[in-house]
């Protein structure tokens, strides 16, 4: 396999640029060190590449190994484009195998103009590494380095299309992250930065700054990851006691910590301070809004060093204007830096610091050598255990397996929606039936889709083949594989693929098999990805869209039922099957909808008297 990577690759590089040729640097820079040796010739690269998953014509990531009796090309030395403040030990790493030039905070058009001379670029979280970035680097540009955590601000698709690998730095930062949130947490308390713009002011108003004190209060920590869980360990020293929310954290981890995990309404209902510690997520975006806020404990204090957009902050700043919310500790804001004149920043209950979460000496050191090794690795070609968005599968086996890429990752988004709240997902088995030789059918790809399928939805990870096993094994989950061999041709790569998520419970208990696990099975046909099983009942329902699963004493009526319901909200119905264990029997609908019903419309549908479960899955 490793070789037919290798011989799948490689686009031609660049030409080189000399030095001179470089657009000068911004008037903004603030630092300049450029220190190119060797500027003629600039065509440094082993040969990185990235496949897309479901674009077999996207070429591999992999190494350009020299061809006869030729000498390796990384004589030559990269070009690397620093444009954000970065660690000088990381500094020192680059310098030692490439040209580095500082251009810190340029404008988007000079980062344009710059980057078609570049080979890799890093930046922190005030770069925006945008479409035209990628465009403008004409494909020269081979690894966008992160350092830091959210890469939010680098346009993952772009670079994926445009062969650029995106590598971050996701573990150097966290206890700076965790320590910032404790300071805002005390600082907040305290009133400790009111208090020093009083006395700034010249006053002295003992008995204005008041605070409140920690111990024995109850602290939520919303996301109990790397950060959150650094943060707990840190509030339960204060004496505080600890809850936290988390639906993916395995529960003895949290044991581990002596905390308690809780259900999201649990924790917003009791906690007297809310640490928010997730990741941007379409589920996470705007989790914090009026609704959430009508439920808090009257007086509420709430601190964010994840990310603004986790908040709706117009809700907070009405909570903060009628006593709902005390007092706000924000790190992150929705747009960076906020306007001069937000009401939010400026409100007299709010405390803020610049996105400085990942900002002491030592996480910046930490992060700077972390990128710079991820960075230097990728551009010699090799894997990057923090790559967020590099494939490494030839075209050939990507373009025969494409349909069951999409296959493993829709059912393993299936099935981590069928997990109920609360419950952490350990252990996954996905089981094959083939007719092929184990030789012949590498999974890896297949397997990194199903993790991919089941991370993503609930994370701010980006999951491929490079990075799947070590984020699965970073977060504790356990994924098996088994063979059934299958007495048939061996020109079909797979009849089936099955997954079973182990020891949780279920939001739809129709999807428990005999053995309690949550089990899904999918198959391929017309090259369509089709869903197969839930628990014990067949179905066959094509893989696309939304769907609506409901378990139904199997009699007349039902289909006509749940079909008036959603055309009554004009929702379209895409297909509908029905699997049943016998006649007038338990039953399971499957019914694809391309729109998504409202909360009002899913009610009725749970109304219907025949309906005994139902559950809406996004696909
Ligand atoms: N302010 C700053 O300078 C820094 C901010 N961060 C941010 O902090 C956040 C956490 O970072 P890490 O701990 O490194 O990430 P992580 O991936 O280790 O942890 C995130 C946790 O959130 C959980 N989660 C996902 N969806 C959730 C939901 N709906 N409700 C509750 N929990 C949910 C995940 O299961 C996971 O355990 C990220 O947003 C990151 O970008 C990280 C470092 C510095
Ligand atoms: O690592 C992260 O996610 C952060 O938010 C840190 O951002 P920064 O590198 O300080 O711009």
């Amino acid at each position: 396999m490793a070789a037919a990577v290798a011989k799948s690759l490689l686009r031609p590089s660049a030409t080189s640029a000399d030095i001179s040729s470089l657009p000068p640097l911004s008037s903004s820079s603030s630092a300049s060190c450029l220190s190119f040796r060797s500027c003629r010739s600039q065509t440094p690269f082993l040969g990185v590449h990235l496949a897309d998953p479901v674009n077999p014509k996207i070429p591999a990531l992999g190494i350009r190994s020299v061809g006869r009796g030729l000498r390796i090309e990384a004589a030559a030395r990269p070009t690397i484009l620093v444009a954000e403040k970065l660690g000088e030990a990381g500094l020192a790493l680059l310098r030692e195998f490439a040209n580095v030039d500082c251009s810190y905070n340029l404008p988007p058009e000079e980062l344009c103009a710059k980057i078609s001379l570049c080979d890799a670029l890093i930046v922190r979280s005030g770069t925006k590494v945008t479409r035209e970035v990628f465009e403008a680097s004409n494909g020269r540009l081979k690894v966008v380095g992160r350092a830091g955590v959210g890469i939010d601000n680098v346009d993952l698709q772009a670079a994926t299309e445009s062969g650029c690998l995106v590598v971050n730095a996701p573990t150097a930062n966290t206890v700076a992250a965790a320590e910032h949130g404790i300071a805002l947490l005390a600082a907040m308390a305290r009133n400790v930065a009111q208090a020093d713009a009083s006395m700034k002011a010249g006053k002295w108003q003992r008995n204005k700054y008041v605070g409140v004190s920690l111990v024995g209060k109850t602290l939520a920590v919303m996301g109990f990851g790397k950060v959150g869980s650094e943060v707990a360990r840190r509030a339960k020293g204060l004496g505080m006691h600890v809850i936290a929310h988390d639906p993916y954290a395995p529960a003895d981890r949290a044991r581990a910590v002596g905390v308690e995990l809780v259900s999201f309404d649990e924790a917003i209902f009791t906690a007297d301070i809310l640490s928010l510690h997730m990741p941007l997520t379409p589920t996470t975006a705007k989790s914090f809004n009026d609704e959430t806020f009508a439920k808090v404990k009257k007086g509420v204090r709430i601190i964010n060093v994840a990310r603004g957009g986790v908040i709706d902050e117009d809700a907070l700043v009405r909570a903060l204007d009628n006593g709902t919310v005390a007092q706000a500790a924000l790190d992150v804001f929705t747009v960076e830096p906020p306007p001069k004149d937000s009401k939010l920043m400026m409100h007299e209950n709010v405390i803020a610091t610049p996105h400085l979460g990942a900002s002491t000496v030592e996480a910046q050191e930490g992060v700077a050598v972390e990128i710079a090794e991820a960075v230097i690795g990728a551009l010699k070609g090799e894997l990057a255990a923090t790559a967020v968005n590099a494939p490494m599968v030839p075209s050939e086996i990507l373009s025969e397996l494409s349909p069951y890429v999409i296959l493993a990752e829709k059912l393993g988004r299936l099935a981590v929606q069928l997990v109920a709240g609360g419950s952490g997902i350990k252990g996954v088995k996905v089981v094959y039936t083939s007719a092929r030789d184990p030789d012949d059918l590498d999974t890896r790809v297949l397997r990194a889709m199903v993790t991919k399928g089941i991370i993503e939805p609930i994370s701010s990870v980006f999951i491929n083949i490079v990075n799947a096993d070590y984020t699965a094994k970073q977060r504790g989950l356990r994924i098996s594989e088994e063979r059934i061999f299958l007495d048939s041709s061996p020109e079909i790569p797979l009849d089936s693929i099955q997954i079973h998520l182990s020891h949780v419970e279920s939001k739809f208990a129709s999807a428990l098999s005999d053995a309690g696990d949550i089990t899904v099975e999918g198959r391929v046909k017309d090259g369509i990805p089709h869903l197969t099983l839930v628990g014990s009942f067949s179905v066959d329902a094509s893989l696309e869209g939304n769907v609506i699963l409901c378990r139904n004493v199997d009699q007349p009526g039902n289909i006509g039922r749940v079909g008036r319901i959603l055309g009554e909200q004009n929702v379209n119905i895409s297909f509908m099957s029905v699997g049943r264990t016998a006649p007038r029997k338990q039953a399971i609908m499957a019914i694809g909808v391309d729109e998504e019903p409202d909360k009002e419309t899913l009610k009725k549908i749970g109304e219907i008297p025949t309906i005994e479960e139902f559950v809406f899955l996004k696909l």
